[in-house]
């Protein structure tokens, strides 16, 4: 009752959750036993929204939710940017392929993985066993989230000169170079970019969770479809 006395927006911005977690719904039903237990392992940038879409994910899958960065933190009981800083990045690596071969042994999770993961072919075979979606963001976009968070998780981006932004643009930048073709491999992709060329909108800053999240579930059964033949 409250939240109808509302202003108009307030009202708008309440149907259209209610509209997306409907269409959410929907999908995750229908996909859900062409699925068949499969885990969904998410790949991406640093800021690109794999922990934050994962869990809207698991929760209408009915998956339970995984986070390699939280798996490899609990294994080594240090936080990603203390073994960065005290063991090194190769350390860090050994860590997280040993989460992705435990979870690949697993069914029925959302996999939220490091932005890095992708670039070790190992991590591939694991991830195989499941389906693999690359949400893929401007990097302009990442380093304003990234930005407005900080960086202390996030370790890679520490040693950059100037502004936050730029620092974050800066090395988002070069790390894409050396991993676009690790993010091609993936089997779906979710481009920010055309979501918001469809939707009519400027740029990606009002492509909320939820609407990615059903981009990403329709882009999984796109994939089921075409690469799988199955007559969904
Ligand atoms: N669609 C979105 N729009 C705006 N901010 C977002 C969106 N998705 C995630 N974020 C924010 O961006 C930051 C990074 O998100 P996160 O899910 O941790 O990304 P990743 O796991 O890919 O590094 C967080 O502060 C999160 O709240
Ligand atoms: O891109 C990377 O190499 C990394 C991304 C981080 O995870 P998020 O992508 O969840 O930020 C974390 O694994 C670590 O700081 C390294
Ligand atoms: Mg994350």
């Amino acid at each position: 009752m409250l939240l109808l006395v509302g202003s108009t927006l307030d009202t708008e911005s309440l149907w259209s959750s209610f509209d997306n977690g409907l269409m959410l719904k929907d999908k995750s039903q229908e996909i859900a036993s062409f699925l068949d237990g499969r885990c969904i392992y998410l790949v991406g940038m640093m800021g690109s929204g794999k922990t934050t879409v994962g869990r809207i994910l698991a929760d209408v899958l009915g998956y339970c939710f995984r986070d390699s960065d939280k798996l490899v933190e609990q294994a080594c009981g240090k936080s990603v940017a203390e073994l960065f800083q005290l063991y090194g990045e190769g350390y860090f690596r050994e860590k997280e392929s040993e989460a992705l071969r435990t979870l690949s042994l697993m069914h029925r999770l959302v996999v939220s993985t490091g932005g890095g993961a992708v670039v070790r072919p190992i991590n591939w075979k694991y991830m195989r066993r499941g389906i693999t979606v690359y949400i893929d963001v401007p990097l302009e976009a990442l380093a304003k989230r990234i930005s407005a968070v900080g960086t202390a998780s996030r370790p890679l981006l520490h040693h950059e000169s100037g502004d936050a932004y730029t620092k974050a643009l800066t090395r988002l930048s070069t790390l894409f170079e050396e991993r676009a073709d690790d993010y091609a491999n993936a089997n779906a992709r979710v481009s920010l970019e055309n979501m918001a060329a469809k939707m009519g909108h400027r740029d990606v800053s009002n492509l909320t969770p939820s609407i990615i999240a059903i981009e990403a579930l329709e882009q999984i059964e796109y994939y089921l479809k075409q690469k799988e033949g199955t007559n969904l």
